[in-house]
């Protein structure tokens, strides 16, 4: 029996995973954290009924109880600090939670390897997102130009999402030289060109904040005279992550150090 801990276990996607991971045979929720409804029971918060899993107000509090892994889908401004005090208390992490860059992760990293516990963070991790990833890191070898754009909600905190970051800091180790005029000769207002992403050849990123919108990415490739979009387009409920998440659940203590993105696991 895997015991799990989810931080940000009353939002959108917490909710979701209260209740699978409930269901699941094989797991076991040990500890629920989240900033609002301390005190109320995990379950009830969920919809499914009381589970005798009393919400807890911080990760302090929940990695006082023996547990495995811990799930983390709370906000960007407080998911390193809760990987780093999971690593530190001996239990695997995984990482929903957006917001963090290869320069966290590198510090994710290096405590994670130093105690032999392993983290998965996925900026998402849907299957069709990560197919996504898949094709256009696939297209990356034979098409130079490539763009990223990210659509999402009007209120979400952080830009990029994590879904085009993480894209975009991979495909920067698997991409050429771009052929289009370099960003310092242009004339202009050269924010319009996007942010540069990636720690190798960086891709541009351009991000959309608007209502109408949950979360999509759009990959775009460009040779002469012909062009290929590849685009993701999530729906309004969590039930696509919940899957990804718990595979990584099943599969993180395997591997000491951090594995990022769902593809990292999929056979
Ligand atoms: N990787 C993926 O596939 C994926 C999918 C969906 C969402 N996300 C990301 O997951 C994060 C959460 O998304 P959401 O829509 O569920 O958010 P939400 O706002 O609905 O829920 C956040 C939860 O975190 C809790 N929380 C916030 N700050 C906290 C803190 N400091 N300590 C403890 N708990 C805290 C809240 O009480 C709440 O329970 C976002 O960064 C989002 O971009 C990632
Ligand atoms: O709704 C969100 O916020 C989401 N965030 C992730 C991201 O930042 O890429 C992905 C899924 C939805």
């Amino acid at each position: 029996m895997i015991r799990v801990i989810i931080a940000g276990a009353t939002g959108w996607v917490g909710r979701a995973l209260v209740a699978a991971v409930h269901e699941a045979p094989d797991l076991a929720l040990v500890a629920a954290v989240a900033r609002s409804a301390a005190g109320r029971d995990a379950g009830e918060v969920a919809g499914i009924g009381p589970i005798g899993v009393e919400i807890v107000p911080d990760v302090d509090a929940a990695l006082a109880v023996q547990a495995d892994v811990l799930v983390d889908y709370t906000k960007p401004g407080a998911v390193k600090e809760h990987a780093l005090k999971a690593i530190a208390a001996g239990c695997h992490v995984v990482v929903g939670t957006s917001g963090l860059g290869a320069e966290d992760y590198a510090e994710i990293d290096d405590a994670a390897e130093e105690r032999g516990i392993g983290v998965i963070a996925a900026g998402n991790f849907s299957i069709t997102a990560t197919l996504m990833k898949r094709f256009a890191l696939e297209a990356a070898k034979y098409v130079p130009d490539v763009e990223i754009i990210d659509y999402a909600a009007a209120q979400k905190p952080d830009v990029p999402s994590g879904t085009a970051r993480e894209l975009a800091e991979t495909l920067s180790f698997e991409r050429q030289h771009p052929t289009s005029r370099p960003i310092d000769d242009l004339t202009g207002i050269r924010e319009t060109r996007g942010g540069a992403i990636g720690l190798s050849t960086p891709v541009q990123v351009h991000s959309v904040r608007m209502p109408g919108y949950r979360l999509s990415c759009e990959v775009l490739f460009g040779l002469d005279d012909e062009r290929l979009a590849l685009r993701h387009d999530a729906g309004s409920s969590a039930a696509p992550y919940v899957g990804g998440t718990l595979l990584a659940v099943r599969k993180v203590a395997e591997k000491p150090g951090l594995r990022r993105g769902l593809d990292s696991i999929m056979d």
